[in-house]
């Protein structure tokens, strides 16, 4: 069984953008302290991501002890977590562009084992305005259960195009600021 998902009849699909690296090329963390993706958050998932073919993005982690919900299972929120940063990287890597998640949705489509390897394979589908409409599906790639023909969970997603004055006003509040460039991903 899966959730239902309606894309709008106005969806456009949008162009590579210019200088889009090639498939397989790495794509920097968007901020080191990210809890999806960055490499200064100890408890974080440290995602690692690579361009994949048109919109879509590739990205990857180890499901360590401490994600753990029921015993010996990844926890459901940390799943969306990371469909939620590997649709928001594909969101980046499509359109250059600030995003924040507006809705997320997830299938849970088979248990997931600590220790698994999990891949993401996650796409823009279109926009809509500000609106920036994204799928995702996950496999264990190594580890426990690993399967590439078994896809154990799906996401949809809406993100909304933001400027940087959505992120002025939580920097009062941030633990450390982007600054160097590694902030927003260069893809
Ligand atoms: C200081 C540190 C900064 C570090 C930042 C660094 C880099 C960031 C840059 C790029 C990111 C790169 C990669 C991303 C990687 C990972 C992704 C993780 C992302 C997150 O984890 S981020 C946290 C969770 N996220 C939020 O914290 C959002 C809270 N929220 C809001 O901030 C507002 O709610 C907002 C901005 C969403 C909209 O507000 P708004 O006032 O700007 O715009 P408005 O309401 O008009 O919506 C415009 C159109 O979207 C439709 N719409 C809106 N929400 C909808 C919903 N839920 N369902 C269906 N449609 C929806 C409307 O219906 C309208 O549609 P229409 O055009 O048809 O009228």
């Amino acid at each position: 069984m899966s959730s239902t998902w309606i894309l709008p009849d106005d969806l456009v699909v949008p162009e590579l953008p210019a200088g889009h690296p090639g498939v397989g090329a790495p794509m920097p963390e968007h901020w080191s302290k990210c809890f999806g993706c960055g490499d200064d958050q100890p408890t974080g998932l440290a995602m690692q991501f690579t361009v994949g073919e048109g919109l879509a993005v590739h990205g990857r982690f180890e499901v360590a002890k401490r994600y753990q919900g029921g015993p010996g299972f990844i926890h459901g929120g940390i799943l969306m977590t990371a469909f939620d940063e590997a649709q928001g990287m594909a969101c980046n890597a499509a359109l250059r562009t600030a995003v924040v998640t507006g809705h997320l949705g997830t299938d849970f489509k088979r248990p997931i084992p600590l220790g698994a390897v999990l891949e993401f394979t996650a796409r823009v589908d279109g926009v809509v305005r500000r609106k920036v409409y994204t799928s995702s599906e996950a496999r264990i790639v190594d580890g426990p259960l690993a399967d590439p023909d078994v896809v154990v969970g799906t996401s949809h997603g809406l993100f909304v195009v933001v400027g940087h004055e959505h992120f002025a006003k939580g920097t009062a509040f941030a633990d450390g600021l982007p600054g160097s460039g590694r902030d927003i991903s260069a893809v």
